[in-house]
């Protein structure tokens, strides 16, 4: 019987001849004109598709010539700092009204609102027994692994789990859309109640309630919440709603709903590409990236301090050491990311009613010095800046939501544009997606076990 210490050895040796016999010269990406990344030598992506879900802009052509500008994106057409500006100047929450207009490609009346709404609480309620039988089993710290347990289960609770018509494909995304919220925060009160040994609450979701109020209120101990904070959160959740066809949770959904797949293996293989620190899991690597700055800079004040801890980062000398800024760069933007411009309107004021100005000096500074120090380190073809991820831990800081929930946020958000995208997949496109790799692999004459 193998002891653990030898089985420990036996894997990293076995990991090293993975490592020595996996590797493919990198010259050969460019020999055969392979797109590492499905992106040309540029940075552009591979066309993969066609959408009129939304639209992202990050150059413009002056004067003949391809040029950098602040980022743009609009949903259905919709310039997303307008979608907000009508939430703000309405008075309203807007989270299901731009749900609404991604799932239908148009803005609903009030009477059109006021039904989906209705509908969205309707099918606001699990399983019986399922937050007992389910939820609380296994509790994790990573809630996003969690959510995914929730969703693939939920499937056995479905007679029609496997029925791809459009008409069944919506209903099942309209019951995750409103119980996302749910199997996010009764994840987090099981976790912190079993792993943790805090008390639990389960408090039932208010049908006459938003999305970010119902969060809030399921969310505290006590249930409240103040307005400003849920319709802070409710702009975090616009933003995050949708992100074109290629983000790399949104083209999962694609490529494994062209496969013929369920609703709930697909949203649970977006969850899975969502959490990836490269991806929707930065808005929990940015808040402790500057935990960890905080840590190691004497005087968070002084920018020469500040930037020589971001170089470390990049030298792979601090934090995780993975080479990263955390919230910098993006695939498309390149001046900026629109949705980051919108959180700063905010967050400023924010951080001063919640008493966080020097936390928010901090993330300017950063804002402004990372830029620079990864144009000065890295190749940087377009320009790099902050990112919708960048701000959003932060706004979640201040709303008091534990560090577990960050991630699960943007899913909250994120899985209307999944459902747009897989509506969008199952309508238009009916071809499995399959790519081509090249192989590059020598082959081997069989050798018998005696003559290894
Ligand atoms: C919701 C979202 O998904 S938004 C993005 C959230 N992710 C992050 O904040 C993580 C940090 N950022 C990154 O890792 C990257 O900027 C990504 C993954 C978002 C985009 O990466 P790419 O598409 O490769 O960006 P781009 O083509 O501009 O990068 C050029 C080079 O700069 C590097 N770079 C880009 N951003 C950063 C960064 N924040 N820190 C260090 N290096 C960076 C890239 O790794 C790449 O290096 P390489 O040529 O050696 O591979
Ligand atoms: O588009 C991308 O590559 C990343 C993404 O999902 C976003 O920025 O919201």
């Amino acid at each position: 019987m193998m002891r653990h210490k030898e089985y420990l050895e036996h894997i990293g040796e076995m990991a090293r001849t993975c490592v020595d016999n996996g590797k493919i010269d990198l010259e050969l990406y460019g020999k055969y004109d392979v797109q590492r990344g499905l992106r040309d030598k540029n940075g552009n992506g591979v066309l993969a598709g066609l959408t009129k879900v939304s639209k992202i802009e990050a150059f413009e052509v002056v004067d003949g010539q391809k040029k950098p500008c602040d980022g743009r994106l609009y949903y259905r057409g919709y310039s997303i700092q307008d979608l907000i500006r009508g939430e703000v100047e309405g008075h309203r929450y807007g989270f299901e009204e731009v749900a609404y207009l991604l799932l239908f490609s148009k803005l609903p009346s009030e009477e059109e609102l006021k039904e989906f709404r209705k509908a969205l609480a309707y099918c606001r309620k699990l399983p019986t027994n399922f937050t007992r039988d389910v939820i609380m089993k296994a509790p994790s710290r990573d809630i996003m692994n969690s959510l995914s347990k929730c969703i693939l289960t939920l499937a056995s609770y479905d007679t029609q789990a496997a029925d791809i018509s459009i008409e069944n494909v919506l209903r099942q995304c309209m019951m995750l859309i409103s119980t996302m919220p749910m199997l996010a925060v009764y994840s987090y009160h099981a976790y912190n109640h079993y792993e943790r040994d805090e008390s639990m609450y389960i408090h039932r979701p208010d049908p006459k309630l938003s999305t970010a109020e119902n969060f809030l209120r399921m969310l505290r101990p006590d249930m409240k919440y103040t307005e400003v904070e849920a319709h802070v959160l409710d702009m975090a959740l616009i933003l995050h709603m949708e992100h074109g066809g290629g983000n790399n949770s949104t083209f999962t959904t694609h490529v494994v709903t062209s496969s013929g797949t369920d609703t709930y293996a697909a949203i649970a293989s977006a969850l899975s590409s969502l959490k990836g620190p490269k991806h929707g899991g930065a808005n929990i690597k940015v808040v402790e990236m500057i935990q960890d700055l905080k840590k190691n800079v004497k005087d968070t004040t002084d920018e020469a301090q500040v930037e020589e801890y971001l170089k470390k980062l990049l030298h792979k000398e601090a934090f995780d050491k993975k080479g990263l800024i955390y919230g910098m760069g993006h695939a498309i933007y390149s001046a900026s990311d629109p949705r980051a411009e919108v959180f700063k309107t905010f967050v400023k004021e924010l951080s001063e009613e919640k008493h966080r100005e020097k936390d928010f000096a901090l993330y300017s500074m950063i804002e402004r010095l990372g830029p620079k120090v990864i144009m000065e380190e890295r190749k940087i073809y377009k320009g790099v800046s902050a990112n919708v991820d960048f701000y959003s831990g932060f706004v979640y800081s201040m709303l008091d939501i534990p560090e577990e929930l960050f991630t699960p946020m943007f899913a909250i958000a994120r899985i209307v544009g999944w459902s747009a995208h897989r509506i969008e997949e199952l309508i238009n496109v009916d071809k499995i997606i399959r790519p081509a790799y090249k192989s590059v692999m020598d082959e081997a004459e069989y050798v018998p076990m005696e003559e290894r």
